[in-house]
């Protein structure tokens, strides 16, 4: 077994007092690595180290930020095969997810390289003779980032990435069960040349090291992706710490797909598939809730099952391997649950959803598809995050869009039409934060905004040139030339 693994606070790698061990859930006899947990007094150095070094960074220029973003984007492009078969072997995507996914962290560093040389303000005239008005943007100051297990390396990205491109400086707090993806991307950004302090890397659990980050005045903001309970929480805790903290939200989803009666058979199957089985259904992107219009639901079953019956379920690192294993056993209880939920509460289990044993010990699940669903179930109403997705039947195209929006959750959705009209009506009066035509609900561009509506999501939107909005403060400063 490797040595552990530290943290790195003020510039140094630092032992914690504790460890955590990292398991492939694959193979739940393989031990990824260990890492040095941090108690409170650490998380509290790391936010002074990032206070003490925000305002040189601040400072910087914008080609200083430039050439250390570029250079972390670089080593992650030029490692992509190596650290995504780090993420695949720690959370159990696909090696071919893994490598994509790192491939989309480096994309997301070469995108912040170039917006901080973008960055302008604006000069006005006053509505006052004789004065200019100038508005500018400013960093927040220290920035605490709480991740999810899903994404161990593009969440990250995505907010690390935008933070340091605009002057800020961070304390990263990944989630326990992925610091090996974590650990990787914050030993490439130690040897981007950031001064020390600017950024801190805090493994350690959400009760002691997130909490500490809520309770602390000098944590400027929160930027959290993760369970919608936890939102809550972090929510409350901003508000009410003093001096309040800017926050933003990224949580969960109930994402629908709408299958009309003129799709093309084969792409609406594709796109589901993908949508609800990829990445083991673990993202707040997946299509949990296919809505079939009359028409064309016992075709669509028959080849979405026919399709279900090809996905190879196995180890993450196997080639050819479409689903890999649930990310852990409290996450496969769950699932599991909601299978048995979705049983008593009357739909059927059309396919999949039983246990399966591979050569190795792992968490392998079937995926399921549920059929003669109701949008009032539990199955269709609540975020399973696991590969289970329920098939309801709408009469038409209007009874599809409003099941499609008959939920609290609003992060993504998705239509498979051939007709423009219904595809044109479906984005303009879908309640979700991103619509797709004929593509699967996960899956997006990095150089665009991410996020969703009602429960979804609060705050400001992610990536592409909106993240701004969140790392920056607006000033207006007043001049009267005299
Ligand atoms: N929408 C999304 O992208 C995601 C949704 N989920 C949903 O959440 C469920 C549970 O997953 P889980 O990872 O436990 O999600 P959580 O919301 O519990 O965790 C997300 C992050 O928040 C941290 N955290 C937990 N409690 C606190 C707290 N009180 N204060 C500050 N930080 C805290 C966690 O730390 P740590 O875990 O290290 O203790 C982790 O880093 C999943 O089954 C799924 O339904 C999960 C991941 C992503
Ligand atoms: O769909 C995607 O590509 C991103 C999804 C995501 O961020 C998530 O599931 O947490």
């Amino acid at each position: 077994m490797t040595a552990h693994q530290k943290n790195f606070i003020a510039g140094e790698w630092v032992d914690g007092t504790g460890i955590t061990r990292d398991i492939n859930p694959s193979n739940t006899g393989d031990v990824v690595g260990e890492y040095a947990k941090a108690d409170k007094a650490q998380t509290e150095k790391a936010i002074a180290a990032a206070k003490a070094a925000f305002p040189a960074w601040a400072r910087s220029t914008p080609q200083e930020r430039f050439d250390a973003l570029t250079r972390i984007s670089v080593e992650i492009l030029a490692r992509k095969e190596e650290l995504g078969r780090l993420l695949a072997r720690e959370e159990g995507k696909t090696l071919p997810e893994g490598i994509g996914e790192v491939a989309r962290a480096g994309q997301i560093f070469a995108f912040f390289a170039g917006e901080a040389l973008r960055l302008m303000g604006e000069k006005g005239a006053s509505v006052r003779p004789g004065l200019d008005v100038e508005i500018t943007r400013e960093p927040v100051g220290v920035v605490g980032m709480i991740t999810p297990w899903n994404f161990p390396i593009a969440i990250p990205a995505w907010k690390i990435a935008p933070a340091l491109c605009y002057g800020n400086a961070v304390v990263f707090k990944p989630a326990e069960l992925v610091p090996g993806s974590a650990h990787a991307l914050s030993e490439i950004i130690a040897r981007s040349g950031i001064p020390a302090g600017v950024f801190n890397l805090v493994v350690g659990s959400g009760s002691v090291v997130g909490q500490t980050l809520l309770d602390h005045p000098d944590v400027a903001a929160i930027s959290f992706t993760g369970s919608v309970q936890t939102g809550r929480k972090i929510a409350q805790a901003c508000v009410l710490s003093n001096p309040m903290k800017k926050f933003q939200l990224e949580m969960g989803g109930k994402n629908p797909l709408v299958v009309l009666d003129d799709a093309d058979v084969k792409v609406a199957v594709e796109v589901a598939v993908n949508g609800a089985y990829f990445s083991t259904g673990q993202r707040c992107t997946a299509s949990s809730r296919l809505i079939v219009t009359a028409g064309i639901h016992d075709r669509f079953v028959a080849a979405m099952t026919e399709r279900m019956k090809g996905l190879s379920v196995d180890d993450a690192l196997k080639s050819g391997v479409h689903v890999g294993p649930v990310v852990d056993q409290s996450q496969l209880d769950q699932d599991l649950r909601y299978i048995k939920i979705g049983q008593d509460e009357g739909a059927r289990l059309h396919w999949g959803g039983e246990l399966l044993n591979r050569e190795t010990p792992g968490f392998y699940l079937q995926p399921a598809l549920f059929t003669e669903a109701t949008n009032q179930m539990r199955i269709a109403r609540e975020e399973i995050f696991g590969p289970v997705a329920c098939v309801i039947r709408a009469k038409d195209y209007e009874e599809a869009l409003a099941i499609s929006n008959d939920t609290e959750f609003g992060l993504a959705s998705g239509i498979c039409t051939t007709s423009l009209k219904y595809a044109s009506h479906y984005k303009r009066n879908s309640e979700a934060g991103m619509v797709m035509v004929n593509l699967p609900t996960a899956g997006v561009d990095y150089h665009v905004p991410f996020g969703g509506r009602k429960g979804s999501s609060y705050g400001a939107r992610e990536q592409g040139a909106y993240a701004r909005e969140f790392y920056t403060t607006v000033k207006t400063a007043y001049t009267f030339p005299g």
